[in-house]
């Protein structure tokens, strides 16, 4: 069985701040969960988010532009992509010796193809970097950023995020995983690139959602089983009421229903359930939503939301 881990920037993160220390500890949790499933002769290939990292480095340019040169927000997404391949890498790596599992690692920086005209460019939706008062977002706001009301924890940026049509660094990735290789690939949805009329590539600024990356990426490498890692255990149908109920096994078909009436946030569950129902309407056995310390125990669809084709 061949399965693509999709693991939350959010859940990477404990509080949202993004600190090394937390991103380390979150990866060591995931990484046992792959070493437990490379012991039981289960093929992994991961993905990860990035919008809390992603976010950070772009404050970090704009408050040091007058001191360095600032880069832009695709080149942000790069520099994610290789610092958390980076930790998910040594914590994988320790975990495999721990087992005396002789296993490789390799990350590949990927860059995935989207639309010049998406219309994601002309309307931000995907949130990045930290939480913030609406006091405090309104000062931004007056200085052109785009922030929206994320609820209880507070207001956040918001940028473009247009839809990702084809990974372009995937041939790569495959090459790596058939020769064995544990291979982390596709990071924040991927390095969003246009392409020109004579061919060439460029990058452009936009954050893409990594659970709809990571749905095509798993349908590219020929995984049998997504697994999205969240900091929830369930996607939960009327969300913070009296009413709330966990999804526990549910056809695509239903949840689509689900989503249509409302019940998971943009930006947040929304793109979760699109990803698993767009894996399993292509064709995967078995998309699963939940959390880190389920990892494992979901690849065989015995916790968490499980997604089923119809
Ligand atoms: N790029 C992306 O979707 O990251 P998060 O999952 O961290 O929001």
């Amino acid at each position: 069985m061949r399965v693509l881990l999709a693991l939350g920037g959010n859940a990477m993160t404990a509080d949202g701040r993004a600190r090394p220390e937390d991103q380390i500890a979150a990866a060591a949790v995931a990484m046992e969960a792959v070493a437990d499933l490379l012991e039981q002769d289960v093929d992994v290939v991961v993905t990860h988010g990035n919008g809390p990292q992603v976010g950070n480095l772009l404050v970090k340019n704009e408050l040091a532009a007058a001191v360095v040169p600032p880069v832009p927000l695709d080149w942000c997404g790069a520099q994610t992509q290789a610092t958390l391949g980076f930790v998910l890498m040594d914590a994988l790596d320790a975990a495999l010796a721990r087992r005396g599992l002789d296993r490789r690692t390799a990350t590949v920086v990927t860059r995935t193809l989207v639309s010049a005209d998406d219309a994601g460019f002309a309307r931000p939706t995907k949130p990045i970097g930290r939480f913030l008062p609406a006091a405090d977002a309104a000062l931004l706001v007056e200085h052109g950023e785009t922030w929206e009301d994320r609820g209880e924890k507070g207001w956040r940026r918001v940028v473009a995020s247009p839809e990702p049509l084809d990974i372009i660094d995937a041939p790569a990735a495959r090459a790596l995983v058939d020769a064995g290789f544990v291979v982390i690939a596709n990071g924040g949805g991927g390095i969003p690139v246009v392409r020109a009329v004579d061919g060439t590539l460029s990058g452009v600024e936009a954050v893409i959602d990594k659970d709809l990356g990571a749905a095509l990426l798993a349908r590219t490498v020929d995984a049998d089983v997504l697994v999205i890692g969240t900091d929830v255990t369930h996607a939960v149908l009327h969300f913070g009421t009296p009413q709330a109920r966990d999804v526990g096994v549910v056809t695509a078909a239903e949840l689509r229903a689900y989503a249509a009436d409302g019940h998971f946030a943009s930006g947040s569950m929304g793109p979760k359930v699109d990803a698993a129902c767009r894996f399993v309407e292509g064709g995967g056995a078995r998309a699963v939503i939940t959390d880190l310390a389920h990892l494992s125990e979901a690849v065989t669809g015995a916790t968490g939301t499980v997604v089923v084709p119809n």
